[in-house]
């Protein structure tokens, strides 16, 4: 884990179901209307799933963007860009577009993201507190040691005993 992670965030599948959930009823409460959904991938697909679904939003694109290496950043490179008519929703800047993410960290993505689309309305489940003047909708905060553990990521396995005995 890298030395900026000093503490552990693990996610379950039902908690964040639950939180993008939470996610799809502040913003179906918000003052927008939106025509698409644009998902940062690949962390961005299962919550914008979830949110779709809830907003009744079928017209889903894709922005790829590659940067950690598991916790490790790198340079962002940009796979696939958005659409020329999903740009254009709600006019010049993507008024009418819903950016979802699963988390922001540093805001490095977030700001790549948004400079593409700089009137769409980002919207992530988690965000740390570097990267949050860049979303204007979450539903968690956790702090910027903390390394977020999604449910993706993650397997059952054995766990000891506080005690430190096996049997
Ligand atoms: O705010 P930042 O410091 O830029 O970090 C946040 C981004 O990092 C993760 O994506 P990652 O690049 O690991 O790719 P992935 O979504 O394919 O896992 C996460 O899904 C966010 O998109
Ligand atoms: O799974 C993840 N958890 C995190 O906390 C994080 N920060 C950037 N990218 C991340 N990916
Ligand atoms: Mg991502």
């Amino acid at each position: 884990m890298d030395e900026r992670y000093q503490k552990n965030f693990p996610v379950s599948w039902e908690q964040f179901h639950r939180d993008s959930r939470a996610l799809a009823w502040r913003l179906t409460n918000g003052d927008r209307h939106f025509e698409a959904i644009v998902c940062v991938t690949r962390g961005g697909l299962v919550p914008a799933a979830i949110v779709a679904r809830e907003m009744s939003i079928r017209v889903i694109e894709t922005v790829c963007v590659a940067s950690y290496d598991y916790d490790k950043q790198g340079e962002l490179k940009v796979l696939k860009e958005v659409a020329p008519h999903i740009r254009a929703l709600g006019g010049e800047g993507g008024r009418n577009v819903l950016i979802v993410d699963d988390l922001v960290d540093t805001g490095k993505t977030a700001r790549v993201v948004r400079d593409m689309l700089p009137e769409a309305h980002f919207a992530t489940v988690y965000a740390k507190p570097a990267g949050r003047p860049l979303v204007d909708t979450f539903v968690t905060e956790v702090s910027q040691d903390t390394w977020i553990f999604l449910p993706w990521d993650m397997g059952l396995q054995f766990t000891p005993p506080i005690s430190g005995h096996a049997g």
